[in-house]
């Protein structure tokens, strides 16, 4: 019988407390989630036999991974490569986010100063929800930047479940060149006088350095042209008003305190250390058959991160795929590039299974 998608849906999730890995206690503990399947298969009743495609945003995103607005909008859909008449496709806000799932502010959430979070606490969020869903087997399971970092570490944590992941623009431990931008941008947060509950000028400005790390010198030059003659004290170069442009659309929509823990976890990112309670390295935990894939202009995590992952996945047993972007945009091309994206898409989840 042919299978119809549904309308995509938000919906809530009231989850069990959660201890952090550094520290603190999340009470009240809630997930907000993004759902787009067939008809009848619902997150309060779930169709058998409909494969889960669990999606993981970056660092600003929200769970809303598909439809207008979506950050993946171009490549999921019916007809595209994330296709919900065939697929269950889901996202959750990451825990520590500002977009509806448990963070800085809401009921619950520990208030202490200078609190920690890590990518192993988000991925135990999703584990969370994807338990109260009944979802025990994920299809396919990707996310680029610290969404490819939740991945792995997802795959690490629960190896039996995720059958296919596909990291992409990511590594297996952030490397001190990422730790070093992410801490000048906190730094620049901490400078504001209304940090951190009535942030202005700084989230604008730690966004603006971001921004150039997320893009690559290429695409720059042919988005952001220079003119023949220009006056950089007031702004008249186009790069310099797309940066304003990009501070401030970010201020309007993140707060700095979920900012800075969004920043927190991809720091701790290091699967190369073990999980509590094991002895060896998180990575070698995980069995999924795994596309890795990098951006060649990507100076962030660079193709040779790519290739240390893979190698560290091989030496685990995994079955393990390469592939690369090529972008002129740099690391954000994972947000971009649809025409290359879709492809390594359909790939995935076409990847063998790893045996049980
Ligand atoms: C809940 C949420 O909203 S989450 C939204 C989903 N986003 C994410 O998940 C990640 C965050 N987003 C991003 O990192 C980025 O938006 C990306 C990587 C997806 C794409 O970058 P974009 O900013 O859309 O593309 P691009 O770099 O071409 O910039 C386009 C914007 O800059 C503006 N712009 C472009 N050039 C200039 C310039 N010279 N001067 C001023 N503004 C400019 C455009 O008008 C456009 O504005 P708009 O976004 O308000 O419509
Ligand atoms: N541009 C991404 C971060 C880098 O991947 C975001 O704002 O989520």
């Amino acid at each position: 019988m042919p299978t119809v998608a549904a309308s995509p849906r938000i919906f809530e999730l009231a989850l069990p407390d959660l201890a952090l890995e550094r520290g603190g206690m999340v009470r009240s503990h809630r997930a907000r989630g993004w759902w787009w399947s067939r008809e009848g298969d619902t997150p309060e009743s779930l169709q058998p036999g409909v494969p889960t495609v669990l999606l993981i945003h970056a660092l600003t995103g929200s769970a809303q991974a598909g439809g207008q607005g979506g950050w993946w909008e171009p490549v999921i859909g019916p007809g595209r490569a994330l296709d919900p008449d065939q697929f269950r496709i889901i996202c959750f806000n990451n825990l520590g986010s500002c977009y509806g799932s448990s963070g800085p502010g809401s009921d619950g959430f520990p208030t202490v100063r200078n609190l920690e979070l890590t990518s192993i606490d988000i991925a135990r969020a999703q584990l969370l929800a994807l338990d109260k869903l009944g979802i025990t087997k994920v299809h396919l399971t990707t996310g680029g930047s610290l969404g490819g970092m939740v991945t792995l570490t997802l795959a690490a944590l629960a190896p039996a479940r995720f059958e296919r992941i596909l990291p992409l623009a990511t590594s297996v431990a952030a490397s001190a060149w990422v730790v070093g931008w992410n801490h000048v941008a906190r730094q620049i947060l901490r400078l504001d006088p209304g940090y951190p509950d009535n942030i202005g000028r700084g989230l604008e400005i730690a966004r603006q350095l971001a921004i150039l790390t997320y893009r690559a010198e290429p695409g720059l030059d042919v988005r952001q042209p220079r003119p023949a003659f220009a006056n950089s004290a007031s702004g008249g170069y186009p790069i310099q008003s797309y940066l304003e442009h990009q501070g401030a659309k970010l201020r309007n929509r993140f707060a700095a305190q979920a900012y800075e823990l969004q920043l927190a976890t991809m720091d701790h990112h290091d699967l190369l250390q073990p999980l509590p309670g094991d002895n060896r390295p998180a990575i070698s935990r995980v069995h999924a058959t795994t596309l890795v894939v990098d951006i060649d202009t990507d100076q962030l995590f660079t193709p040779a991160q790519a290739e240390v992952l893979a190698g560290h996945l091989r030496k685990a047993g995994a079955r393990v795929e390469r592939a690369t972007m090529s972008s002129l945009h740099g690391h954000d091309a994972f947000l971009m590039e649809w025409e290359t994206l879709a492809p390594i898409l359909t790939r995935a989840l076409q990847l063998e299974a790893p045996a049980s």
